[in-house]
């Protein structure tokens, strides 16, 4: 491999250069304006759950799901925004909201009095109900009836909060429908706009598809497809999930990650989900620890969050958006413009699992090109014949920005973008990627395998570590058509015992 010279990207793009660095730029400042917000919430909320001693949180004493590891001293220096949270979001635009504050992340650890801090107008208007970005403003303690009052919620707060919604705890309070609902749910309020209630007419279809599958968060109502609706919000009631993945990963793998037992546990249940995934055509597509909720015994994982989900037999769902799913999480075709199979799924998970056995997220990148940079370093390089489908989506689809180039002699060009010290600009280095594995000067990350063997602690057996390291390889073939099927998966050796 051959660093070239730094050429100006838009000379090699194509691309008007002030409107793409601008956009780089801007991406950059609201990336960490958003990590840093983050950062400090959950500082507070670390530090508030220091002071109490949040009984109801605590894992049992004689508890055996969940066994925490010991400290390792080789991950004492390990990023803190690590430890705090693990995903940038930011090439998540939030294209529906009215101001510039990003939207929160999830409002759980316990934080339930976030939501009776809002006041309402005396009036009976839709901003007494609504904040400026149309979500509810949910006030502790406030009866929702549904369904003709035949069902009333007390609100308890707020335990989450995305793009999409905010989800509320409600306790029922009286039930006179022929549903039978449990003394607690998950009330999902979808914002006031009308994409985002489309959206939950997706995410309400693809639910009643699913609904009854294992490893699918139950959905309670509506059990037809006419939506409920409050004030104007379509609503989802959902069983109650007391924990998501990231929730247990920061409260009990701090920077160290889940024992191993735990990690297949969690692992074996969200192959067998996405098999049903695949039974019923559908692809997740935004998998990730936020959204794996987790039962308050830690033994039972769920998805959640089918907002983004992809029927594969909908050709106008199938749109070609090299931003799909979070990008962490984001499988290398994502990111080349390829259209997304049930593989982006199988990625997502595989990546998670493993983050949750490290403390650590596996590809940081903070943008798809460096997510591509990420790729290579740890998995190798890419296939002529990936490569040559990424090209040609680029000239088919405007959001597919060009990674590689092709080349004469050479096996690819990799575009890998940097920021030129001096002007500060955006600019592009041309990486020269030779096959041949002794002629890399490509600066090789540490495998896989030897992290989650760094990773390993003294309880965990070196044979199952290997086992763990080769189904994970598996499922993270750059080459999608390549990744393990999940019948075989499931059948892998690390999930025999
Ligand atoms: N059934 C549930 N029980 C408890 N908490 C839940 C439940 N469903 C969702 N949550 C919490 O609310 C958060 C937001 O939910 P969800 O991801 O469905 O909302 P969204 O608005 O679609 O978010 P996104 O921005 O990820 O699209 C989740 O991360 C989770 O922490």
């Amino acid at each position: 491999m051959d660093v070239d010279e730094s050429l100006d990207e838009a000379v090699l793009l194509g691309l008007q250069e002030d409107t793409f660095v601008t956009e780089e730029q801007r991406q950059e400042a609201e990336a960490e304006r958003r990590r840093k917000q983050r950062k400090q919430r959950l500082l507070q909320l670390q530090a508030a759950e220091e002071v109490s001693s949040a009984p109801n949180k605590e894992v049992p004493s004689n508890h055996v799901s969940i066994p925490v590891r010991e400290p390792l001293n080789n991950f004492a220096e390990a990023e803190d925004d690590i430890k705090l949270n693990g995903e940038d979001k930011d090439d998540e635009f939030d294209m529906f909201s009215s101001s510039v504050s990003p939207v929160g992340q999830s409002d759980k650890s316990g934080d339930k009095n976030s939501s009776n801090t809002h006041s309402r107008g005396d009036h009976n208007h839709q901003e007494d109900w609504d904040d400026a970005e149309g979500y509810y403003k949910a006030v502790i303690g406030e009866t929702i009836s549904v369904l003709d009052d035949s069902i009333r919620l007390r609100v308890a707060g707020v335990v989450g909060k995305g793009v999409f919604s905010t989800v509320i705890q409600c306790s029922t309070i009286s039930n006179t429908s022929s549903t039978s609902l449990p003394p607690i749910v998950a009330l999902k309020c979808i914002r006031h706009n009308e994409t985002m209630a489309k959206a939950a007419m997706n995410e309400l279809q693809t639910l009643q598809k699913l609904n009854g599958s294992p490893g699918i968060v139950p959905l309670l109502l509506p059990t037809a497809l006419t939506p409920l609706e409050h004030r104007g919000h379509v609503l989802l009631i959902f069983v109650y999930m007391e924990y998501n993945l990231r929730d247990v990963l920061q409260k009990f793998g701090k920077g160290v990650g889940l024992s191993l037992p735990a990690v297949r546990s969690y692992f074996g249940q969200l192959l067998a989900a996405a098999t049903h995934l695949q039974k019923h055509g559908i692809i997740h597509a935004d998998i990730k620890p936020d959204n794996i909720l987790v039962s308050s015994d830690f033994s039972v994982v769920q998805l959640a969050d089918f907002g983004s989900a992809i029927h594969v037999n909908s050709p106008e769902q199938n749109q070609i958006t090299p931003y799909l799913v979070s990008r962490y999480y984001r499988a290398p075709e994502i990111v080349l413009g390829l259209t997304p199979t049930f593989a982006i799924d199988l990625w997502s998970i595989a990546v998670s699992v493993a983050e949750l056995f490290l403390g650590d997220v596996v590809f940081r990148g903070r943008s798809n090109n460096e997510m591509l940079y990420e790729f290579m370093q740890h998995l190798g390089p890419f296939s002529n014949r990936v490569i040559r489908q990424h090209l040609v989506q680029c000239q088919k689809f405007p959001d597919v920005v060009q990674q590689f180039q092709a080349s004469e002699g050479a096996y690819y060009v990799f575009l890998q973008q940097t920021v030129d010290a001096v002007s500060g600009n955006a600019v592009y280095k041309r990486l020269s990627l030779q096959r041949t594995t002794e002629e890399q000067k490509f600066p090789l990350a540490t495998p896989l395998k030897q992290r989650l063997l760094k990773a390993k602690s003294a309880n965990d057996s070196k044979k199952i570590v290997l086992q763990f390291a080769d189904l994970l390889q598996k499922c993270l073939a750059l080459d999608s058509t390549k990744r393990i099927p999940l019948k075989e998966a499931l059948r892998h050796e690390f999930f025999q015992k």
